[in-house]
């Protein structure tokens, strides 16, 4: 498995350095609940940032505070070169996984910052369903190291689309906030249109794999904006979490069948396959 992130080398100026209390400072007061939660108030008006994990105090706005940090699990050496799931052994380089040899994905690498678990479930939750776009910032932040891996001088980095209706609900389309926050930290091009949804999908939550490539089947297409210069293209496809890879394999085959040269996935988080049968069994 990847090493559990304890390295503060690789500490984002996003993560708070000096948490502002261990605790929240209502929760430790020996005061009746009302006038804890009237004080939590008035703290939240003079200090009106908290860590997006677990709302304790800290001094950045859509930093996480460093006990989060440490907690989250960062995908580090070995892992495999196609799917980029943690290695268990270091088997040299380039090495594929099991999971690769038998059964190669339609994409040519994918690459993740962390492990979907724990903290990194939590970001996402209310990343995409409460509507706190603020911490585009931080996971991009995140996926930095993995995406110089995969970029190249001419690679278009696009996100998987969301449908138009599921678009005015949410109001934002999580994956291309990430794409545009990756895209302008690193200087690469970025097409937030380059695919679009032909169809309403169910969301994948709660589907099983057989499920989850059928509700994707056919769902995707290139835009008239990008087709023009698809052929030939170096993509990077970007999402949020990849489970059992359904959706950014079904985005992949539609880029490659228009022509793209290469398709790469970069993503937040992606399940630990040894629990994937968790999400889509
Ligand atoms: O690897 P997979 O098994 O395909 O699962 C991952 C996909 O599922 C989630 O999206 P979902 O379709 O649930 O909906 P949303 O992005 O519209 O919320 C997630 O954002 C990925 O796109």
């Amino acid at each position: 498995m990847g090493d559990k992130l304890s390295s503060l080398e690789w500490l984002p100026d996003t993560v708070d350095r000096a948490p502002l209390t261990s605790a929240p400072l209502t929760a430790r007061l020996a005061f009746p609940r009302r006038f804890k939660q009237g004080l939590q108030l008035l703290l939240n008006a003079v200090f009106p940032h908290s860590c997006p994990v677990c709302d304790e105090l800290v001094q950045s706005d859509g930093g996480v505070c460093l006990s989060c940090w440490q907690t989250l699990e960062l995908i580090s050496a070995p892992y495999c070169e196609r799917l980029g799931i943690p290695l268990h052994y270091e088997l040299g380089p380039n090495a594929w996984s099991a999971a690769a040899l038998v059964n190669p994905p339609d994409y040519d690498r994918a690459r993740a910052s962390v492990l979907y678990n724990g903290p990194a479930k939590e970001l996402v939750k209310r990343f995409k369903f409460y509507g706190e776009i603020r911490l585009s910032k931080l996971l991009a932040v995140c996926m930095l190291n993995a995406a110089t891996e995969l970029l190249q001088s001419d690679s278009i980095l696009i996100p998987v689309p969301l449908h138009t209706a599921r678009l005015r609900e949410r109001t934002y389309n999580q994956s291309a906030l990430l794409a545009r926050e990756v895209g302008t930290r690193l200087d690469c091009q970025f097409i937030l249109n380059g695919l679009f949804r032909t169809r309403r999908t169910n969301q994948q939550v709660g589907l099983k794999r057989d499920a989850r490539t059928a509700n994707v089947r056919g769902a995707f297409a290139v835009s008239d904006d990008f087709l023009p210069n698809v052929s030939g293209a170096n993509v990077v496809l970007v999402d949020d979490v990849l489970t059992t890879g359904a959706t950014v394999e079904e985005c992949a085959r539609v880029l490659k069948a228009a022509g793209a040269a290469r398709v790469d996935v970069l993503v937040f988080a992606l399940v630990d396959p040894d629990k994937v049968s968790e999400y889509s069994d």
